[in-house]
């Protein structure tokens, strides 16, 4: 799947409509994409419209925007009543991180270029830009901080989810894939080079 994706690139801090976002984080990026109308918010239903048109299953999009709103939403909306629609406030996205991660995120949800490339410089043994499964797998028991089984949990779906929508044929995950996911611009890719007809789903 991750083969058609095009080379070509988005404005840089702009999104279809112009709009500037370089005062974003590229946590909030990464999010952002799910919030479909910008207003800051992301709901339950954006989240399921965003992971449908990265080509999703509808159940797992289902699952996934239910289970994602659950575990977010409150921690995005510090001293805030518990909203039954769930929303997930952009801004507060950083509040959201879990333990067990990449490190790849700082506290603020600015990206640290260093700790992504260590990714590749310590897993990526058999291609050195993309990750085998196996290699996946290690990085993720190495990233297990002990006791901290949401964070075992969190990451394991982040990287599987991540794996299974967008490995290469050879199974592999590239590295240009890695990087476009932290900023969420291959969510903007993915949905942009989806051919309607085209089942790209595997999950
Ligand atoms: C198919 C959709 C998605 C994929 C493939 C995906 C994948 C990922 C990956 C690979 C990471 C990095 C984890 C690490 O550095 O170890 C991540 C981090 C994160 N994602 Fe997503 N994500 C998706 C959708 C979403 C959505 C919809 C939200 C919330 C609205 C979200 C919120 C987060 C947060 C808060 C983090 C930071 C976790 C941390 O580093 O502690 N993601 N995601
Ligand atoms: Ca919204």
């Amino acid at each position: 799947m991750a083969s058609s994706l095009s080379s070509k690139h988005l404005p840089q801090g702009t999104d279809d409509l112009g709009r500037n976002d370089s005062d974003q984080t590229v946590l909030e990026k990464h999010v952002s994409f799910f919030d479909r109308n910008r207003d800051g918010f992301v709901y339950p239903w954006e989240t399921f419209e965003g992971l449908r048109a990265i080509g999703a299953g509808y159940f797992f999009s289902m699952a996934g925007a239910f289970l994602i709103h659950f575990a977010l939403s409150g921690k995005t909306r510090p001293g805030k009543y518990p909203s039954p629609v769930f929303p997930i406030e952009v801004k507060n996205i950083h509040l959201a991180r879990h333990g067990s991660d990449a490190g790849v995120f700082d506290s603020d949800g600015r990206f640290v270029e260093l700790k992504f490339e260590e990714i590749f410089s310590k897993f990526a043994r058999t291609h050195g830009s993309a990750l085998t499964s196996g290699e996946l797998m290690a990085m993720l028991r190495s990233n297990r901080e002990s006791g901290d089984y949401k964070g075992w949990i969190g990451s394991w779906t982040e990287w599987m989810t991540l794996y299974n929508l967008c490995k290469d044929e050879r199974g592999l995950l590239r590295k240009e894939i890695v990087r476009g996911v932290y900023d969420g611009s291959l969510f903007e890719r993915m949905e942009r080079d989806r051919k309607p007809h085209k089942n790209r789903c595997c999950i």
